[in-house]
């Protein structure tokens, strides 16, 4: 079991917090999946979030400008081949297309963080959400040989690859995102070191809806992550909420990679980068795929807020990545708040 998992195990989920809704047999949204419609369901459509090339000579001060202003991003000519991609958004079918009972086969069990199920963040809503996800950490093979005794191979080594694929991405882009801080190499080197990070896959899946209106895929949320990348497929959905504007919807664009601040960098940054609030909403009746990759530092890891100038006082406490995702386990809206000084 990784450190990361063994940070959960201490919030043990009621079942009904994780077992999702038998999607292949509904006909009509149950009562238990309407969610109070009004115009909060609206969002710009106009406005786009910033795009970077990582090769750009200027990605440090765009990748920078980016987290500040926005708190997420594109990233174009960021080195993952699609072909990769594709093979884990064909695998991530293959799994969310098993029936429901087979499915079940690799349920998260209570106390677990990894395997099939609703979101971590369902308890605290009184709706359930349209979705169903697979988390992965490290390999999937003890879940894989459940759904597919003879046949698991395949997944586990497309999984695994795409998480070490991942890690690549996310230690250039931590760099980039540091540098822009105006850390030293040293202290990057603390932060970002290849042996040592907790990371986890979340494979997301918002079933085909008879009445997508009425739904919520993701509710409202941060990830607790430094940062997360998120691939999506070519369905419209994942909506950012920018202070001053509203819900600004977050197109996919073809090869391109969603690059978004979590809590763990918001503090490292001192609120600088805003960990930003993001949500899922059904657009359209068919099935929509993404595939989040998270990443974070050791559990032991203590963080802190690092960019700081003489001027400028911490706005909050040192927490370790353990202590942190306990809080948020507890106050998933409060988290930031119960550490700020
Ligand atoms: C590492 C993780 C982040 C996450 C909890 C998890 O253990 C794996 C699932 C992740 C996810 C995906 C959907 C939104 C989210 C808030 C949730 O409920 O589960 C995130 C979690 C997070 O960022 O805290
Ligand atoms: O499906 C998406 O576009 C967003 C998923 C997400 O926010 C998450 O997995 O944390
Ligand atoms: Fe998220």
């Amino acid at each position: 079991m990784s450190a990361l998992s063994e940070a959960y195990r201490d919030h043990p989920l009621h079942l009904h917090h994780i077992i999702p809704l038998d999607f292949d047999s509904v006909r009509t949204v149950p009562d238990s999946h309407v969610w109070p419609t009004s115009h909060a369901f609206e969002s710009d459509d106009q406005l786009s979030i910033p795009t970077v090339d990582l090769m750009d000579p200027d990605a440090v001060k765009l990748v920078g400008h980016a987290c500040e202003t926005w708190g997420v991003f594109q990233v174009i000519n960021h080195g993952i081949p699609l072909d990769i991609i594709d093979e884990v958004e064909s695998e991530a079918r293959r799994l969310f297309s098993l029936p429901t009972g087979h499915k079940l086969k690799a349920l998260r069990s209570p106390g677990g963080a990894t395997g099939y199920g609703l979101a971590r963040i369902s308890p605290f809503f009184s709706k359930k959400m349209w979705h169903e996800g697979f988390t992965v950490m490290g390999s999937p093979v003890d879940h894989a040989r459940e759904l597919w005794p003879n046949d698991y191979q395949r997944f586990c080594d497309v999984m695994e690859d795409y998480q070490k694929k991942m890690k690549e991405l996310a230690i250039t882009l931590m760099h980039l995102i540091l540098k822009s801080l105006d850390l030293s190499e040293e202290e990057i080197s603390k932060v970002v070191s290849p042996g040592g990070a907790s990371t986890a896959l979340q494979l997301n899946s918002y079933p085909f809806c008879p009445d997508p209106s009425r739904v919520m895929g993701l509710a409202p949320h941060t990830d607790t992550s430094l940062l997360t990348i998120l691939y999506q497929s070519t369905i419209n959905g994942l909506e950012i909420f920018k202070d001053g504007v509203g819900w600004v919807l977050v197109s996919p664009t073809n090869g391109s990679l969603v690059v978004n601040v979590g809590d763990l960098l918001h503090i490292l940054s001192n609120a600088q980068f805003p960990s930003v609030l993001h949500r899922v909403v059904l657009k359209e009746k068919q099935q929509r795929l993404s595939l989040a990759y998270f990443y974070s530092p050791p559990t032991d890891f203590d963080v802190s807020p690092l960019a700081l100038n003489p001027a400028q006082i911490p706005l909050y406490r040192s927490v370790s990545v353990r202590e942190y995702i306990h809080i948020k386990a507890k106050n998933v809206e409060k988290a930031l708040s119960l550490i700020r000084i």
